[in-house]
C-alpha cells in the first residue's frame, strides 16, 4: 500500500471505531483486526502503519471526534509530513480544504478532564496517561530465580521485587521462558498491587475480582503455593481462562469461584469471617489504563461511572464480610478519579468502623487520601489506588 493509501485506511477504520464508541460497539482492535482480516493485499508493514495512524488518532482527541478524517487531521496538524499525504491521489485522502474541520485535542471529555483536576492529576500526569506502555514481565517464582532467568533480550530491573521491563511492543509470547511459565507478563503496578496484598504462604486469601487470575498467579507465587487462594468472579469467559494460566505458571492453590452477578455472597458463605486477606481489584473506569486502551476514555459517560461507584462499594461491602479479625481488606482499582479510589476508602471506612487503614510501605507511588496512587508519570505504570484496611 502506498503511504496516503495506509492514511486513508485508518481514516475509515477510526469512522467505526467512532461509531463504535457512540454505540458501545465492538472495540478499536477487533475493528483493526476484522480490516486485516477483510483486505489480504495488506502486509505486515502496512498492517502496523494502518494500526499506528488509528491509535495516534484515537490518542490525539479527548472528545469522541466528529469523523474519522477530523481525527487524522488533528495528528496532521502537528505532523507535516503527514499532512502532505493528504494529496488527494488514487486510495489516498483528499486533499485537505481550507477550514476543514479538525478534532479538538486534549486528554479526555471535559468531564472526565474535570475529574482529574479536582483529583489533584496535574497536566502533564494526565498528558502521560496516553504515552506507549512498555512491556512489564514478572519472574514467576514458582518456576525461576530472578537471578539465573536468561532472556533473549536486554530486560531493565524495575524496584518492583521481580519485576522487568522490555521496551513497548516486544513480542514474547513465542519465548521459551514465557511458554514454559517462567515470566507473566504484567504491569509493574499491577505487581505492586499485588505486594499490598502481602499474602504468605499458608494463608487463606480470596482474590475477589479475578478476572481472568493475573493477579491470582502473582498472589500464589508469594504463598509459594501454600495455603488456599480463591479467585473470584461474575464472569464465565475471563475466569475460564485462569486454569490454563495457572496450569502454565504453577500455581497449584488457585481454585475458582463463578458467582452470580448480584448474589455473590451466595457463593461466598463457607468463608464468612474467615480470610486473611480479600483482594478487590475492582471493576473500575480505567482511567489508569489509558496507554494500553485510550479509546476507553471515548466511551465512559458519568451514569457508567456512577454504576461503577455503586458496584465497588457493593463489592467492599462483600470483602468486608469475608475477612477474619485481624485479616486484611485490600482495594484496588486502575482508576485515577478519587470516587473511585480515596473517596471509596473514605465512605467504606466511616460505614465500617471495625476497618481501619493500614500505612503500606511500597517501593512505588505517592500517598493518596487513605491509600497510595501510582501514576504513568510518577512512576513508570499504569494508573493505580491502592489501600489497606485492617479488621479488628
Ligand atoms: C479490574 S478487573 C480484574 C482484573 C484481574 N484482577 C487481573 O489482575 O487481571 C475487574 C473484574 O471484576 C469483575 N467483576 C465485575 N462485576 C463483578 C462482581 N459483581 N463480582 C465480582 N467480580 C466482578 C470483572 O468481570 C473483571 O474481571
Amino acid at each position: 500500500m502506498r503511504p496516503s493509501a495506509r492514511v486513508q485506511a485508518a481514516i475509515e477504520i477510526l469512522d467505526k471505531v467512532i461509531e463504535a464508541a457512540r454505540s458501545q460497539g465492538a472495540p478499536a482492535d477487533r475493528i483493526l483486526a476484522d480490516w486485516s482480516r477483510g483486505n489480504r493485499y495488506a502486509g505486515s508493514k502496512d498492517r502496523r502503519a494502518v494500526r499506528e495512524h488509528v491509535y495516534a488518532a484515537i490518542r490525539a482527541c479527548g472528545e469522541v471526534p466528529s469523523s474519522g478524517r477530523a481525527a487524522m487531521l488533528r495528528v496532521a496538524e502537528e505532523e507535516p509530513e503527514l499532512a502532505a499525504l493528504f494529496d488527494g491521489s488514487q486510495y489516498g485522502p483528499a486533499a485537505i480544504a481550507e477550514g476543514e474541520a479538525v478534532a479538538d485535542g486534549g486528554v479526555a471529555p471535559e468531564w472526565i478532564e474535570d475529574r482529574l483536576i479536582a483529583a489533584d492529576i496535574p497536566e502533564e500526569e494526565a498528558a502521560a496517561l496516553l504515552g506507549r506502555a512498555p512491556l512489564d514481565l514478572r519472574v514467576n517464582t514458582l518456576r525461576a530465580d530472578p537471578d539465573t532467568l536468561g532472556l533473549p533480550e536486554e530486560a531493565e530491573q524495575l524496584q518492583v521485587p521481580n519485576a522487568l521491563r522490555l521496551p513497548a511492543g516486544t513480542q514474547v509470547e513465542q519465548w521459551p521462558a514465557f511458554r514454559d511459565g517462567l515470566i507473566e507478563v504484567q504491569d509493574a503496578g499491577s505487581q505492586t498491587a499485588c505486594l499490598a496484598v502481602g499474602a504468605q504462604p499458608g494463608e487463606l486469601v480470596i482474590d475477589l475480582c479475578a478476572g481472568a487470575g493475573g493477579k491470582t498467579l502473582s498472589l500464589a507465587a508469594a504463598m509459594r503455593n501454600e495455603g488456599t487462594l480463591i479467585a473470584c468472579d461474575t464472569d464465565r469467559g475471563r475466569l475460564s481462562r485462569l486454569a490454563p494460566r495457572a496450569e502454565r505458571a504453577g500455581a497449584e492453590i488457585a481454585d475458582t469461584v463463578l458467582m452470580n452477578p448480584g448474589k455473590e455472597m451466595d457463593a461466598l458463605t463457607g468463608w464468612v469471617g474467615q480470610a486473611d486477606a480479600v483482594l478487590v481489584d475492582a471493576p473500575c473506569s480505567g482511567t489508569g489504563t489509558w496507554r494500553r486502551n485510550p479509546e476507553a476514555r471515548w466511551r465512559l459517560s458519568p451514569g457508567e461511572l456512577l454504576r461503577l461507584v455503586k458496584l465497588q462499594e457493593r463489592l467492599l461491602g462483600i470483602a468486608a464480610q469475608l475477612v477474619k479479625p485481624g485479616g486484611r481488606l485490600v482495594y484496588v482499582t486502575c482508576s485515577l478519579i478519587d470516587e473511585e479510589g480515596a473517596g471509596q476508602v473514605d465512605r467504606f471506612l466511616a460505614a465500617n468502623p471495625r476497618f481501619h487503614t493500614e500505612t503500606l510501605q511500597l517501593p512505588l507511588g505517592r500517598p493518596r487520601g487513605k491509600g497510595i496512587r501510582l501514576t504513568p508519570h510518577h512512576d513508570g505504570t499504569d494508573g493505580f489506588f491502592i489501600a489497606s484496611l485492617s479488621c479488628t
